[in-house]
C-alpha cells in the first residue's frame, strides 16, 4: 500500500511557483484554489492532498504532523525556528534578500534605535550579534510606512526589485540573509513514509536542476 502524503502550501508565488516543480512529479490540483473557498484540495494523484494555508503557519502544521510535507521561505524558517523539521531541499524560488533598510540620506538616531519588522526573532537575534541595543516594533505587514511616519528609523523586511523601497524614498542598509523557498518535511513522516517522500524530494530536486 501507497502511503497518502499531505502537502502544505500558502497562496500567492509560493503555491504559483511550486504547483510547476509538483507537475514534474505527476501531483496537479484537480480545481482552482482561488475559486474556491476549501482548504484541503485532492490532486492527480490519489495519494496525494495539498492544503493551502498562511505562510507562516506553514511550519507549525509541518512540525506537528498535520502536513508531511510544506514548502516555506527560508525567512518564515527562521523566524519559526522550526527546529523539529528537515529542510531537504532548496527550492530555489521566491528569491528574496531579508534586509534592513531606512530613510535615504537621514542620519543615525541619537539613542536607542527602532526597527519595525513583522520578523521580530530574527531582528533580535541580528542586533544581539552586532552587540546593539534596539527597540523591536512588532508589526504584521506594511514595514516601509513606519520610517514614514515617525514610528521607528530602521525596517526590516523582504527586497526583491527594491520597488517597493524606492517608491517610499527608502533604501537597503545592510544584509541579513539571502532567502529561498524551502521543502520541509515532519521528522516522523520521513521515517514512517521514508520511500514516497525520498522519491519525491529526489523528483523537485531533478525539477529545481533542471530551472537553474
Ligand atoms: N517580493 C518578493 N519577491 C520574492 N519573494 C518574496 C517576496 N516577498 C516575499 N517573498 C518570499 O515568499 C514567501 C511568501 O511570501 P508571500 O508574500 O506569499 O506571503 P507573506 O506575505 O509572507 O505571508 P502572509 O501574507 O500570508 O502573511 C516569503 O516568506 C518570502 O520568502
Ligand atoms: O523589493 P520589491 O520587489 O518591491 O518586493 C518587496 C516587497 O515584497 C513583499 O511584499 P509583497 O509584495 O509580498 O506583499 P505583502 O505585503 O502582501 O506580503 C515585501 O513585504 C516587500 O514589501
Amino acid at each position: 500500500m501507497t502511503a497518502r502524503i499531505r502537502i502544505a502550501l500558502s497562496k500567492g508565488r509560493i503555491l504559483d511557483e511550486t504547483l510547476p516543480l509538483l507537475k514534474t512529479a505527476g501531483i496537479e490540483l484537480l480545481e482552482e484554489p482561488s475559486k474556491s473557498r476549501k482548504l484541503i484540495f485532492p490532486t492527480s494523484n490519489p495519494n496525494v492532498d495539498i492544503i493551502i494555508i498562511r505562510a507562516t503557519d506553514v511550519p507549525t502544521f509541518v512540525e506537528h504532523g498535520a502536513a508531511d510535507i510544506g514548502v516555506a521561505g527560508k525567512d518564515v524558517l527562521m523566524e519559526h525556528g522550526a527546529r523539529g523539521v528537515y529542510e531537504p531541499l532548496d527550492l530555489n524560488i521566491s528569491r528574496c534578500k531579508l534586509m534592513v533598510a531606512a530613510k535615504k540620506d537621514v542620519a543615525e538616531p541619537e539613542g536607542r534605535l527602532r526597527v519595525a519588522t513583522k520578523f521580530v526573532n530574527i531582528t533580535k537575534q541580528y542586533y544581539a550579534e552586532k552587540g546593539e541595543q534596539v527597540e523591536i516594533i512588532k508589526l504584521y505587514g506594511s514595514m516601509e510606512l513606519a520610517p514614514l511616519v515617525g514610528l521607528a528609523d530602521k525596517i526590516v523586511d523582504i527586497v526583491d526589485t527594491g520597488n517597493t523601497l524606492r517608491a517610499n524614498g527608502l533604501e537597503p542598509t545592510e544584509l541579513i540573509a539571502t532567502i529561498s523557498s524551502r521543502l520541509i518535511v515532519n521528522k516522523a513522516s520521513m521515517k514512517m513514509k521514508h520511500s514516497v517522500i525520498q522519491r519525491l524530494i529526489d523528483q523537485l530536486a531533478e525539477a529545481v536542476e533542471n530551472n537553474r
